[in-house]
């Protein structure tokens, strides 16, 4: 019998008691503590370099938000291992086993490592006497221990908006709380980045955040002093008091205590610092870096440029054709209108009164103006949505927005690079998935401290990116997809700056570090390469007359290179044949006669002939140049763009474009 057909008796067990559920739940500040790349704390340089830009991001948020100029003071202060030991309350301890430590070396390994360094030392020398560009050696490696930490205290102190003495707790000690979650362009969006900083500080020092804050007109000022309970993503307050305010300061003054390492990210630091500075040349920022190593110290004081701030953002209402189902359910609940026409009217952009009322008709014979929108059925937001979806509606404006503007990007371009030329161009408003957007640029060429090829620098909402470079789409726009060469330029030779400034309501970064905005949105992609152009085009025609003017120099340097020569030639003939004249072995009529009769008697020297010629060739020169300008239109040096400085801030301004001038009328 065929053993298979034999039914087969189960060999499974008894099933066993179910296991206690294995299901988990993260609180927010739990995930982003295990995930601390996606918001920029790679590793301890970085969350230096983050902490930093953070806290810098929300003093200019702040200022601004109360139209007051920004002035910004970042320290950071390295502590040595002691101090940071003694801080914590921890006693140093000698090591005793040495050999249980990570960067133990054998006697026999550390003669064979000083051995090579003194080989490697010997090789510098030579090559240094010997004028060969050296490079220093790497650090030798594994003489850093991992246990091996930098500390350091990280201070910033604005003369912003300050906090309300009871959102202080919050706004600190619980991931994703902030005051920017509305539509608005603003440098912070997610209520993540200070809480980060201290998550970093929780996890890397165990020590907490202080914060100080006073509003206009607070006669206190709000101290506080807390951690996170990150389990429960809650503040842990240690101290929260209200001190005397005898100045009547107001702003907010953080400080905390954080591991990094200045050495990796030294650079991109002050570069983070001198960009912003670019795109802020309103605030005022002093950067201090204080070590007890002193030459390591570092003091910038980037100054104020112009009193002329950008405007406020504004706060704005959705776009119809930007909205989910959710945003819907949760803008019906918030909203304080009654009826489904006014809650149309008034919670979107776009939507004026006739078009609500069309847009009602359109949904069904169950919707009316009139209906309480409170009232709605889930299906009957759906229908909503899917008209959202369907309808055409006007695209947003960007008056929402506030770009730097064409002259502060300018001052900054030129402030901090000193460029041979600059072309600076503002787009106008655009949208993508219902946000507005708006593009600015600038295109340099020549200046102090920038690398042949292209310089690329990149704004989002006014925040330097410094990342991630190679995706971004200003980056790939500038290498791809201008022809550079059209326009004059040289791609590899010459040294371009490429600034670009993109604002809007939502910017679509990468992942939450801010650090770059991705190539698949084509509008931004085409209003992008739409500026850069602009601004090339505007080069280009200066680049052209800069060539144009060179190569008359070149003409005129040539002629005149032959002038000697071309003398010596003509006075050795003509005193040849000025010799036949005077032995009437040739004759010669009149004017001749006249001119060899001069030569034979050394009336006209070669010195004559050679002043002729000199004056013949800036003749003819400056008839050329006369007959070049009068082809081209051209009778003056290039025109250059003026700015001239404001004297008073805080008023209302229009900028006026056009290729050759931004005018600005100031009301
Ligand atoms: N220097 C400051 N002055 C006034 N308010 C501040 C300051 N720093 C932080 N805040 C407040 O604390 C809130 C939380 O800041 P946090 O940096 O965590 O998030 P965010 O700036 O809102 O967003 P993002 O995570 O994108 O930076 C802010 O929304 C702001 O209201």
């Amino acid at each position: 019998m065929d053993s298979d057909n034999e039914p087969k008796k189960s060999k499974s067990k008894t099933p066993k008691t179910p296991k206690e559920s294995v299901l988990k739940q993260k609180s927010p500040a739990e995930f982003f503590a295990e995930n601390k790349n996606i918001a920029g704390f790679d590793n301890p340089g970085k969350s230096l370099y983050t902490t930093v830009r953070e806290l810098v991001e929300n003093s200019l948020d702040s200022a601004e938000s109360i139209s007051e100029l920004p002035v910004v003071e970042i320290i950071i202060e390295e502590i040595g291992k002691n101090k940071f030991n003694s801080m914590i309350g921890l006693v140093d301890r000698e090591r005793v086993d040495e050999a249980l430590y990570d960067d133990f070396e054998t006697a026999k390994a550390r003669e064979k490592r000083l051995a090579k360094e003194a080989r490697a030392q010997e090789l510098l020398a030579k090559n240094a006497s010997l004028g060969k560009k050296v490079k220093e050696p790497a650090a030798p490696k594994g003489m850093k221990g991992r246990g091996d930490a930098s500390f350091y205290r990280v201070t910033c102190k604005d003369n912003g908006r300050g906090m309300p003495h009871d959102d202080i707790p919050n706004m600190f000690g619980r991931v994703l709380s902030g005051t920017k979650y509305g539509l608005k362009q603003t440098r912070g969006k997610f209520g993540l980045g200070a809480k980060m900083a201290l998550i970093w500080s929780k996890m890397s020092t165990g020590l907490p955040i202080e914060i100080s804050s006073s509003m206009r007109g607070q006669n206190f000022i709000s101290f506080c002093r807390l951690d996170i309970n990150i389990h429960k993503n809650i503040p842990h307050v240690h101290l929260h008091e209200k001190r005397d305010n005898k100045d009547r300061w107001h702003g907010a003054e953080i400080h905390l205590v954080i591991e990094g390492n200045w050495t990796t990210y030294r650079s991109k630091i002050l570069h983070y610092m001198r960009q912003m500075a670019v795109i802020t040349p309103y605030a005022q920022f002093l950067f201090r870096f204080i070590s007890d190593v002193s030459d390591k110290n570092v003091t910038i004081r980037f100054s104020r440029r112009t009193d002329v701030m950008p405007p406020v953002p504004v706060e704005t209402q959705h776009h119809p054709s930007s909205v989910d189902l959710l945003l819907i359910k949760r803008l019906i609940t918030e909203t304080s209108k009654q009826n489904l026409l006014h809650f149309l009217q008034h919670e979107f952009v776009n939507i004026g009164k006739s078009l609500a009322e069309r847009l009602i008709g359109e949904m069904g014979p169950e919707f009316t103006p009139k209906m309480a929108v409170k009232s709605l059925t889930s299906q009957q937001i759906v229908r909503i949505h899917q008209l959202f979806r369907q309808a055409k509606f006007d695209d947003p404006s960007g008056d929402c927005l506030s770009p730097a503007g064409e002259y502060n990007l300018r001052l900054g371009i030129i402030k901090e690079l000193h460029p041979d030329m600059v072309a600076t161009y503002a787009g106008s408003a655009q949208v993508f998935e219902g946000h507005p957007f708006i593009v600015e640029a600038g295109v340099s060429v020549g200046g102090k401290d920038v690398k042949q090829g292209l310089n690329i620098f990149r704004f989002a909402n006014r925040i330097p990116l410094l990342f991630e470079q190679g995706g971004d789409v200003v980056t790939r726009t500038a290498m791809k997809r201008i022809s550079w060469n059209n326009y004059k330029i040289n791609q590899t030779q010459d040294k371009i700056g490429v600034f670009a400034s993109i604002v809007s309501t939502k910017i679509p970064f990468k992942g939450t570090g801010k650090e770059y905005i991705g190539d698949d949105i084509s509008e931004i992609a085409t209003a992008v390469k739409y500026a850069i152009q602009q601004c090339c085009i505007q080069l280009k025609s200066k680049i052209v007359r800069k060539i144009q003017a060179r190569e008359q120099q070149e003409r005129k340097r040539n002629l005149s290179r032959y002038i000697p020569d071309a003398t010596n030639a003509i006075y050795d003939v003509l005193k040849e044949v000025s010799q036949f004249h005077a032995l009437k072995k040739r004759r010669f009529e009149e004017e001749d006669a006249n001119v060899l009769q001069k030569v034979h008697s050394r009336m006209i020297t070669k010195d004559t002939l050679r002043d002729m010629l000199t004056q013949y060739v800036e003749k003819v020169d400056y008839e050329m140049a006369m007959e070049y300008a009068t082809q081209s239109g051209v009778n003056e040096a290039p025109k250059e763009a003026i700015y001239i400085q404001a004297l008073e801030a805080e008023y209302n301004f229009i900028d006026f474009h056009s290729s050759n001038f931004v005018f600005r009328l100031i009301q």
